[in-house]
């Protein structure tokens, strides 16, 4: 198998990186390649991070540069890679925006994932388009802010695309995470957060993905399909439905005599524990992306293994 060249960041002037070209600003840093003894050759470079950490153990034996995602602004800076047997380098929390417009059971995991230590970040804050939804009143429950977006139609409550921009950045948001959201996320937030806007569907996209199809309208159509498999997405978003690029699926089986709900349930499960895989993945700065533009989620047990 040809070695796949991985390429870290957003920023490069590597012509074999056209995604990151096409979407970020063109930077002239020099660059390092480093092939793997399973042939994997890795690509990196220094780059522009919005978050930094502090290496507790100095000086270090080997200067690599530290591979570095999701980069939205911030200082040109050297980094280094710590090697396993030095002290692990001490990582920013992350802070996530979690949108829902239903029960929140998603949103619930990752929460609870945030609170006992499996995923390094805070939810900072909760946005949802219905108050009254069972994901808000949990937020409430638990002292996490709540904004209604968009705006609702019959009173002036609510933020505009602008303010909620606004109040993202106030928050200081690293990732926003839908999570049972139904409205379209503006091209306005999807271009203020890079490569920094994810979402779960409960199909293997790019089947059963796209307008009309979220909830059960979904797993209805997988079983009307006569498909044998389903399974979540998680998909970076883009200004479409559904069309954003895949980080990870898992697959679940559609058995003979199951109905929307038992398949729902099953996709459900798997839902709630490939979020908080890739949430861990996100805070953790574990990912990279392929040089044919596809991201990877490097493993945290095996750096040399990405998935
Ligand atoms: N810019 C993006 N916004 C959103 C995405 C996305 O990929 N890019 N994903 C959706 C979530 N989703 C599927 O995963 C999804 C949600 C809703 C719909 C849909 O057809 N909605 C209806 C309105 C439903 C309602 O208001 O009750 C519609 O637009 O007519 C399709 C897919 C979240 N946002
Ligand atoms: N197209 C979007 C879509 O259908 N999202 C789906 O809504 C449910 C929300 O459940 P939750 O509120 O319990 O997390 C989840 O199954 C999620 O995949």
């Amino acid at each position: 198998m040809e070695a796949q060249k991985l390429s870290f960041g957003l920023s490069s002037t590597l012509s074999t990186s056209p995604i990151q070209n096409r979407k970020n600003p063109i930077f002239k840093i020099p660059s390092f390649s480093y092939t793997s003894p399973n042939n994997l050759t890795l690509k990196g470079f220094f780059l522009k991070p919005h978050f930094s950490f502090s290496p507790k153990v100095l000086p270090l034996p080997t200067k690599k540069i530290f591979q570095c995602t999701n980069c939205l602004q911030g200082i040109e800076k050297e980094f280094v890679t710590i090697p396993n047997n030095c002290v692990s380098k001490e990582l920013k929390k992350k802070k996530l925006a979690v949108f829902v417009s239903g029960g929140g059971s998603n949103f619930r995991s990752i929460y609870e994932a945030t609170i006992e230590g499996t995923v390094h970040g805070e939810v900072a804050v909760l946005v949802t388009n219905k108050l009254d939804c069972g994901g808000a009143k949990y937020a409430r429950e638990q002292g996490i802010p709540v904004i209604l977006f968009p705006k609702a139609k019959d009173t002036s409550e609510g933020l505009s695309e602008e303010d909620l921009v606004g109040a993202l950045r106030t928050y200081n948001i690293d990732f926003i995470l839908l999570a049972g959201y139904l409205k379209l996320i503006p091209t306005e937030l999807v271009q203020a957060f890079p490569r920094s806007i994810f979402n779960i569907h409960p199909s293997l996209l790019p089947a059963f993905g796209g307008k009309g199809y979220y909830g059960m309208k979904v797993h209805k159509a997988v079983i009307a399909s006569g498909a044998r498999y389903s399974g979540p997405t998680i998909h970076y978003v883009d200004e479409h439905y559904d069309t954003g690029r895949i980080l990870a699926q898992r697959v679940v089986p559609v058995l003979a005599n199951d109905t929307a709900d038992t398949l729902a349930a099953r996709v459900l499960q798997e839902e709630h524990k490939l979020y908080v895989e890739v949430a861990a993945a996100l805070c953790e700065e574990r990912i990279v992306w392929r040089q044919d533009g596809v991201p990877l989620i490097q493993s945290k047990e095996d750096p040399n293994h990405y998935k």
